[in-house]
């Protein structure tokens, strides 16, 4: 049965942050981080809507988002059964399934193996064995080059480990066509540069959770100040790849060009805003919070611009129409 307890939302710095009102999920639902993959799955559809293929076969479409759904939940038990006891030393997470021992580890690993068997053969019965190798080595990458290598030793442990993140575009994009194009690997870095900001705004808000247990997140070892400048930083270089979207668009580029615009704009705004009060819960919270819209926002705009009418809009296009309607044109 699913319960649900309000947590507080107060995020000070001693104590980690209410991400959002907390709902008690089963404990095999609960391991597999159900709540990350929608945003994982936008990012695959994202990829397939870079690609000449896009309307994608409505079942080649439902293989591939099932497939990834379970190799995303797979990587999400294990990293779980990897970190138990660290998971079981934070406050943030001490109360997760397995350090709280409501799952037994035995099952959870035999969770995380059907996962895995199911995924492959999903992807490769209903996809291509492309797809089930991206997925595949994004699993891999995030269990063991970021959960256990990255991690627990260096401040960049999410700038490289984001690559198990920015993976799902890859599989979207080889599910459509059998192969990598460009705009496949530009939506890959375009996730990869925007996770830091993603990730250390909710660092800055669980710093304390982080420090107590020895985790070298940017904000514990150089700080509050240093860690707003980077994701100032990393906010510009979002911003600066998602307008290469407009070409790495087959059409609708520049609908998808204007639309952008206000994302990137509250973007800047927020991290800027965070820079001038590095300390701020409620700042960083904002940003956190947005860079999830973003991410969904990015996604949508993109299958938006491969919608027929999307492709009307062009330069070109809005001159003539603003030429047409204008009182000297009408003359
Ligand atoms: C190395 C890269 C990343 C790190 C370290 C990271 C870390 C985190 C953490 C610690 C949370 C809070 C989870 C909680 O509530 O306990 C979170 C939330 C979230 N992350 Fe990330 N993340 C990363 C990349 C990504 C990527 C690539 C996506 C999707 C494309 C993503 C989507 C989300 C979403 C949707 C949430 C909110 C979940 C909710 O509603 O609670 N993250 N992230
Ligand atoms: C194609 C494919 C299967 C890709 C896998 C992508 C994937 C599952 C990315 C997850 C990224 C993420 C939420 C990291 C947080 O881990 P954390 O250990 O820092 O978070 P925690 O402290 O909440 O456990």
């Amino acid at each position: 049965m699913v319960s649900v307890s309000a947590v507080a939302a107060i995020a000070a710095p001693s104590a980690p942050a209410a991400i959002r009102p907390s709902v008690k999920l089963p404990a095999w639902l609960e391991v597999a981080k159900p709540r990350l993959i929608p945003l994982l799955l936008a990012t695959t559809v994202g990829g397939m809507a870079l690609t000449a293929a896009w309307p994608l076969d409505p079942v080649r479409l439902l293989c591939t988002l099932v497939g990834g759904s379970m190799a995303s939940a797979a990587a999400g038990v294990l990293n779980c059964l990897w970190e138990q006891e660290l998971d079981g030393r934070m406050q943030r997470t001490s109360r997760r399934a397995l350090p709280s021992g409501r799952l037994a580890q035995r099952q959870a690993f035999g969770l995380a193996v059907a996962l895995t068997i199911g995924s492959v053969l999903v992807l490769v019965l209903g996809v291509n064995s492309l797809a089930a190798s991206l997925a595949l080595l994004g699993l891999c990458s995030y269990v063991l080059l970021y959960t256990a290598l990255l991690k627990p030793r260096t401040t960049q442990n999410i700038v490289i480990g984001g690559m198990a993140g920015a993976i799902p575009p890859l599989v979207g994009a080889a599910a459509a066509t059998g192969h990598l194009g460009w705009s496949g690997w530009w939506l890959f870095s375009l996730v990869m540069v925007w996770t830091p900001a993603h990730f250390w705004a909710l660092a800055l808000l669980l710093r304390e959770d982080y420090r107590s247990v020895g985790i070298p997140m940017l904000p514990v070892v150089k700080g509050l100040t240093v860690t707003a400048r980077a994701i100032g930083r990393y906010s510009w270089a979002t911003v600066a790849m998602s307008l290469v979207g407009v070409v790495a668009l087959p059409s609708g580029g520049w609908l998808y060009g204007l639309l952008v615009l206000p994302f990137n704009a509250r973007l800047l705004q927020l991290s800027a805003s965070l820079a001038e009060d590095p300390g701020d819960p409620r700042r960083a919270r904002s940003l956190f919070r947005w860079s999830i819209f973003y991410l969904f926002g990015i996604c949508l705009l993109l299958v938006l611009a491969r919608t027929p009418l999307a492709s009307a809009v062009h330069p070109a296009a809005l001159m003539a129409a603003v030429l047409h309607l204008s009182p000297a044109a009408a003359a």
